[in-house]
């Protein structure tokens, strides 16, 4: 291949440069990977309705991440240990993003120093957060982020405990020297195993090992509405986006006790397999939220149409995990920036051909439902 052509190219190119057990952390899904697999397929049981003669001469695909201009409501989703990827690791997807002028969400289990991330550009950043028994902790990261430049706070709700990976648990997963969990100090890394056979653990496989026992603080699994929320209000002044909703129920209770917005997604299939599809839960969040937060969605989205059929679903924008992750992989900066600058293409492509000038013009009516799902070639 001489040149990526689509995002599928950029899967294949990076498989090939990463080492097995890095490839598999980011490849793979819990358990039998229904979810993972249906993140995808379900995109393709939506039929775009396109609209002729409609003088498509000027395609404008602005947009903005709350309230934040960006040149397209195409982001990246925060995904852990991006140096084990490329070297340059959060650095290089950051400097992507400024580029492109739009919105990354850097992971608490960044391998570069949350402050180290932010470039002085417009482009958006903003911090997921796993919140910890240990708050102070949690309370910390905070103020960093804040100073650091943050517009906002991502809080992952779909990961009381870490999905079950098959791969992770075969490789025995644990992330490669020289990199670290660059948030935090020392006490906090992972363990080796030899290590945590010297500390008497059982050796149940890195993944556990990393968030449900984790970083010395434990993640919280007593976290619930009235009490994290009011937290988090009390620790920060910025906007609170909650990440992995997939109910109407929680999407009202989100609106309940004043988020700012909603990321539809299942963590790109790697937490409860077998819950929908993504983009098959945006249309009941949607509905319930109403318009008084913003929703956004991520999981799956490999083409500009799946970001087209995202937007005329209500969302305001869409996240790409795994995508990102292998443009990085296959050649740092330049790669991300390439992923982006595809999906951008394919996006206004679309637009054009289905007679939508603006973002604005992308609604419910530009899409149908098919029982048909094409076989992938
Ligand atoms: C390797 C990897 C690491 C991830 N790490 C995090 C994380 O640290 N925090 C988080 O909220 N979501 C994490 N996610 C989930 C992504 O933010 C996102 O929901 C998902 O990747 C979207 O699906 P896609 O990969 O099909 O685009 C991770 C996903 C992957 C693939
Ligand atoms: C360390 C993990 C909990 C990061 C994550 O969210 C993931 O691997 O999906």
């Amino acid at each position: 291949m001489t040149q990526p052509a689509c995002i599928d190219d950029f899967e294949h190119l990076a498989k090939a440069r990463l080492p097995k057990a890095a490839w598999d952390y980011y490849a793979s899904g819990a358990n039998d990977m229904e979810t993972l697999q249906d993140n995808c397929e379900a995109f393709r049981r939506y039929r775009v309705r396109p609209r002729v003669l409609r003088d498509v001469s000027r395609i404008d695909t602005a947009s903005d991440f709350l309230g934040f201009p960006a040149s397209c409501p195409i982001g990246i989703a925060p995904s852990a240990m991006q140096c084990m990827a490329h070297p340059d690791g959060e650095r290089a997807t950051s400097q992507a993003v400024a580029q492109f002028q739009s919105c990354m969400i850097l992971s608490t289990y960044s391998t570069t120093p949350l402050e180290e991330v932010v470039k002085p550009t417009n482009a958006s950043y903003w911090f997921q957060l796993y919140l910890y028994q240990n708050r102070p902790v949690s309370a910390d990261l905070i103020r960093r982020a804040e100073r650091a430049g943050y517009r906002a706070l991502v809080l992952t709700v779909d990961t009381p405990q870490v999905g079950r990976r098959l791969p992770d648990a075969r490789n025995v997963f644990k992330l490669p020297k020289p990199w670290r969990l660059a948030n935090f100090p020392k006490e906090f890394q992972i363990l080796t195993a030899s290590e945590r056979a010297a500390a008497g653990r059982v050796n149940q496989g890195e993944m556990d090992e990393l968030t449900n026992e984790s970083l010395g603080n434990r993640s919280d699994t007593t976290l619930t509405w009235v009490e994290c929320i009011p937290w988090l209000r009390q620790v920060t002044s910025l906007p609170i986006i909650l990440k992995g909703i997939l109910t109407q129920e929680d999407a009202l209770l989100a609106v309940k006790h004043g988020c700012d917005g909603i990321i539809v997604s299942n963590h790109g299939g790697r937490q409860l397999d077998s819950v929908s599809a993504s983009i098959d839960a945006l249309p009941e969040v949607v509905a319930a939220v109403k318009g008084r937060l913003e929703v956004y969605v991520d999981g799956g989205i490999r083409r500009g149409s799946d970001v087209f059929k995202a937007l005329a679903l209500g969302a305001k924008g869409v996240f790409i995990g795994r995508p990102a992750l292998w443009g990085l992989g296959y050649n740092g900066q330049q790669g991300v920036e390439e992923v982006l600058k595809i999906l951008h293409d394919e996006l206004r492509l679309t637009m054009a051909l289905a007679g939508c000038r603006s973002i604005a013009e992308i609604n419910p009516g530009c899409l149908c439902k098919s029982k048909f799902v094409p076989a992938k070639l």
